[in-house]
């Protein structure tokens, strides 16, 4: 099924097969995702030549096993329609292969169908775009997905520890939060037929219970890798600092042209439509760390104290630890406006005890113009990493990593930069 495509022929690229597996969680966002995709999206890609085999996720990890099984010869690209989470499960399916390396380079696409959409809004912002309504959102992506440009995408290898003989290890390619944000990303899931504003529901509600979480959090800045002065404050050059791969073009993730690739095929697989979708009453994601992946060489394990490079933050009060690795935290949350795709590095942001709720609010309120980094807020650190651990101390809480829950307990993460490849620009 493969066929040289002229497009990737100009850019001197090895040609990929040209049909897209497109999954779709029908119960995403406000359950509207498949109809959201037909009245969107497919007349698009049908008008663009852009072949592609539609798949009903019918439970949770039906993505992951799906992807981990797939002939990936047989397609150009992995799109999901959904929200985050989904793409969640395709990233760690790609690298729970024996074939890692190779399977993550399969271009990926998403299409927003979920509450969320952190990774659609990133790459509409990376385009250039002003922010848009959901619909609009949509589109974007979905012309994205028609052009068909791929850039390199960085994913963070992420040890979760509360055995520590028996760690867990699992890819994200968005974030890892714990206190404030986890808890109303968590919280604000029953507010989930509100569509994007069940942040704004479940920032409001968690402010009137404002916590503090206590833990320890130790972070390797960026200029004990790069061995450059870091100011903490402007912005890193790229060129100077990322691991990853050498940049490139984007190149094309399929060809467009209808004569040389497999026919169009729009095929809902059988017995896909009514599994209840709880909202977010799944199990914890895990992972085993003996999967295959890249070496973590900036980790210790976690029963060991971190190197002696490391910075450990003297506070253990903290409201929230943050880390993004892509500029969006939710569609109209700029959390991090200093990252981009492929910069191979963790922006990390941290919020110390004491601050009050109108402080806050006044942050989270600042975040939907990507100004809150700039309030001088004293509370507020902001510092960009490679790698981290964060040790809780409270017996219960919640992490999420891409807005999913995993287990609890300490945590650490270390950046493999552009080792994915991303449908963007
Ligand atoms: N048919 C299904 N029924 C139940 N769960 C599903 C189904 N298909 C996928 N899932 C699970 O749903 C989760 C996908 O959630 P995802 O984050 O993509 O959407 P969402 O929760 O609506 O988005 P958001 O987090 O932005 O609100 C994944 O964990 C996946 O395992």
């Amino acid at each position: 099924h493969t066929s040289v495509c002229p497009r990737s022929l100009y850019l001197h690229e090895v040609h990929r097969p040209c049909s897209v597996m497109l999954l779709v969680n029908p119960h995403s966002g406000k359950g509207q995702a498949l109809s959201l995709f037909t009245g969107h999206v497919q007349r698009m890609l049908n008008e663009a030549g852009v072949p592609h085999t539609l798949v009903i996720t019918e439970r949770q990890n039906h993505a992951r096993e799906l992807v981990r099984e797939a002939d990936l010869s047989q397609w150009g690209a992995l799109v999901i329609m959904s929200g985050d989470g989904l793409l969640f499960e395709v990233v760690n399916g790609l690298m729970e292969r024996e074939d890692w390396e190779e399977a993550i380079q399969t271009p990926l696409g998403i299409l927003p169908g979920g509450s969320g959409n952190a990774l659609a809004a990133s790459i509409h912002h990376y385009s250039g775009a002003q922010p848009v309504s959901s619909e609009e959102l949509l589109v974007s992506c979905g012309f994205l997905l028609c052009k068909g440009l791929v850039s390199r995408m960085d994913l963070a290898s992420v040890h979760l520890g509360s055995s520590p003989s028996n760690p867990t290890r699992l890819f994200s390619f968005l974030s890892l939060a714990w206190g404030f944000v986890a808890d109303v990303d968590v919280e604000s899931e029953k507010y989930r037929h509100v569509g994007a504003a069940r942040f704004t529901m479940g920032t409001l509600v968690r402010l009137a219970s404002l916590r503090v979480y206590k833990g320890r959090l130790a972070y390797l800045p960026v200029d004990e890798v790069d061995g450059e002065e870091e100011d903490g404050q402007s912005p890193v050059s790229l060129e100077m600092t990322s691991v990853s791969p050498q940049r490139q073009p984007p190149s094309s993730a399929f060809c467009s042209s209808t004569f040389l690739c497999r026919p169009l095929k729009d095929s809902p697989c059988q017995n896909a439509a009514h599994h209840a979708f709880k909202a977010k009453k799944r199990e914890p994601m895990s992972a085993n760390a003996t999967l295959p992946g890249p070496p973590d060489s900036l980790l210790v394990p976690l029963d060991q104290p971190v190197p002696s490079d490391w910075v450990v933050v003297p506070e253990e009060d903290f409201v929230l630890m943050l880390a993004m690795y892509q500029s969006h935290l939710a569609k109209d949350l700029y959390a991090a406006p200093d990252s981009t795709l492929d910069d191979g590095l963790i922006h990390l942001i941290y919020i110390r005890a004491g601050i009050s709720r109108t402080a806050l609010l006044r942050l989270f309120l600042a975040m939907e113009k990507g100004t809150h980094l700039a309030n001088n807020c004293p509370h507020l650190v902001y510092t960009r990493v490679r790698a981290l651990r964060l040790e809780p101390y409270s017996p219960k809480g919640v992490i999420t990593v891409d807005g999913e829950v995993v287990e609890y307990g300490p945590v650490q993460a270390q950046v493999h930069g552009g080792i994915a490849r991303l449908i963007t620009r």
